[in-house]
């Protein structure tokens, strides 16, 4: 029997108004989906022309993914702030709407021009919580990815659900509760920056590349994408490790991912899958905020691979 995404949300024992937060991001998922698949015959490809708070050029699909996000949030009484990696600043909405959604409208952007992977990340809070919360805060979280096939992954913080669209446009369940490997042998990381790499990290790849040779005692295989949402769906659906680390080159930023859009609804998902996250040091979903578009070092997938990492920054610290 099929199971679509309305008829999911109903059975969630959660609070229907945030049950309809969610459903307002899938439905901005389904057009931004559609926007996607003809962008080159539109001529909505290239560069937007700005470049946004954290001084990167918008691509115009950057733009038009955000706008789409704006134009389905504003629709929805119960979304009082959106906080978008394409927007400066916070939106508020005089709706004393109980709900805060964070987003990445378009991720992995510099992948569109080559028809790879790209996606949408979402995070939900409590509005009342403020924009500054921790990810132990957030109440759902999920992301699209626009593939071969178009997946919705969805969580409530304690399982994950994964949805196709399918012809008519509905999104339908294809996995309940996904569970991933605690082992491992697939990594993923740009090694193009190894010259920038902390001690942890050289080593830990090191021991990888030396496979059944050295001291991991078993065959690594490394895939590196380029879009997280792309590289989180491989880790969600067969398990491995995701590493974007504090590098000498992104020190002065914190890091190269958003905590709010991209680690924190990435670390919840991990987790309620039965992964993990940290930062090397802390947990993602226990680094406090002091800014809305903050960067933070991302390590997450299979829980004794990460657990592996984690051990190597405590022994060499
Ligand atoms: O260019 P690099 O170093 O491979 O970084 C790729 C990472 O940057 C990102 O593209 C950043 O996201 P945006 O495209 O939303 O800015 C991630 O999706 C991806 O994991
Ligand atoms: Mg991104
Ligand atoms: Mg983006």
């Amino acid at each position: 029997m099929t199971t679509t995404l309305a008829q999911w949300l109903a059975a969630q024992p959660v609070d229907p108004k945030l049950a309809s937060v969610v459903a307002s991001m899938a439905a901005a998922s389904i057009d931004i989906a559609a926007e996607l698949r003809t962008a080159s015959i539109a001529g909505h490809t290239g560069l937007a022309g700005q470049t946004n708070v954290q001084g990167e050029a918008q691509k115009a699909l950057d733009v038009i993914s955000n706008d789409i996000v704006l134009k389905h949030i504003e629709q929805n009484p119960e979304i009082s702030i959106l906080v978008s990696e394409e927007l400066d600043e916070a939106v508020t909405f005089d709706n004393g709407g109980a709900y805060l959604v964070a987003t990445d409208p378009l991720d992995g952007s510099s992948n569109l021009d080559v028809n790879v992977t790209v996606g949408t990340i979402f995070s939900v809070l409590p509005s009342a919580g403020g924009l500054l919360q921790t990810g132990r805060a957030q109440l759902a979280a999920g992301y699209a990815a626009y593939g071969p096939a178009t997946s919705l992954v969805l969580t409530f913080g304690t399982s994950v659900a994964v949805f196709t669209l399918n012809q008519n446009g509905e999104f339908v369940l294809t996995a309940d509760n996904p569970r991933i490997p605690e082992a491992s042998a697939e990594y993923a990381i740009n090694t193009a920056r190894e010259r920038f790499w902390d001690e942890p990290t050289r080593r830990y790849v090191t021991e990888n590349v030396a496979g059944e040779t050295g001291s991991a005692g078993k065959r690594y295989n490394m895939r590196w994408v380029g879009s997280m949402v792309a590289d989180i769906h491989r880790i969600m659906m067969r398990g491995g490790i995701f590493l974007y680390p504090l590098d000498s080159e992104t020190v002065s930023k914190g890091g190269r991912l958003r905590l709010l859009y991209e680690a924190n609804p990435m670390a919840l998902l991990m987790q309620a899958a039965g992964g993990r996250s940290t930062t090397g040091r802390l947990d993602i979903l226990d680094v406090v905020p002091t800014d809305i578009h903050q960067r933070v070092p991302v390590i997450l997938g299979s829980a004794k691979e990460v657990a592996r990492v984690e051990g190597l920054y405590r022994s060499l610290d």
